[in-house]
């Protein structure tokens, strides 16, 4: 399978399938720091990342934002002081779909 990271967010549309138990279960695998968990009866994907101030903090959460703007697919992101909070889903469908991973492992490989 080509890495996630090296793969590209798609257009989502409303009829968009939502990733599969099967699916969820080997592409979690790839991105093992991230939770799913189920907010607002809406599957996400969610990850902290701690950071040793706020403005290290502040910096990460912008190039998530900028990464985000080049998929064309947009996380909730909450920065507290030495803390981001990425969370991941996909409007569109109230769910996960395969760019939610893509982007997760993106938002990873930025942490690096
Ligand atoms: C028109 C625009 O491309 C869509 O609204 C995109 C923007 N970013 C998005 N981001 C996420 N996470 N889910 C979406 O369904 C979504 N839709």
């Amino acid at each position: 399978m080509t890495e996630l990271t090296q793969q590209k967010c798609e257009a989502c549309r409303a009829d968009a399938p939502k990733v599969t138990d099967e699916e969820l279960a080997t592409l979690i695998k790839e991105i093992p720091d991230w939770v799913p968990h189920v907010r607002d009866n809406i599957m996400q994907l969610e990850r902290e990342f701690k950071f040793r101030n706020f403005k290290l903090a502040m910096e990460f959460a912008i190039k998530v934002g900028n990464m985000a703007e080049e998929e064309g697919h947009h996380p909730a992101i909450l920065l507290e002081w030495g803390k981001v909070t990425v969370t991941w889903w996909s409007h569109s469908i109230k769910g996960l779909h395969k760019n939610d991973f893509i982007c997760a492992a993106k938002t990873d490989k930025l942490f690096d």
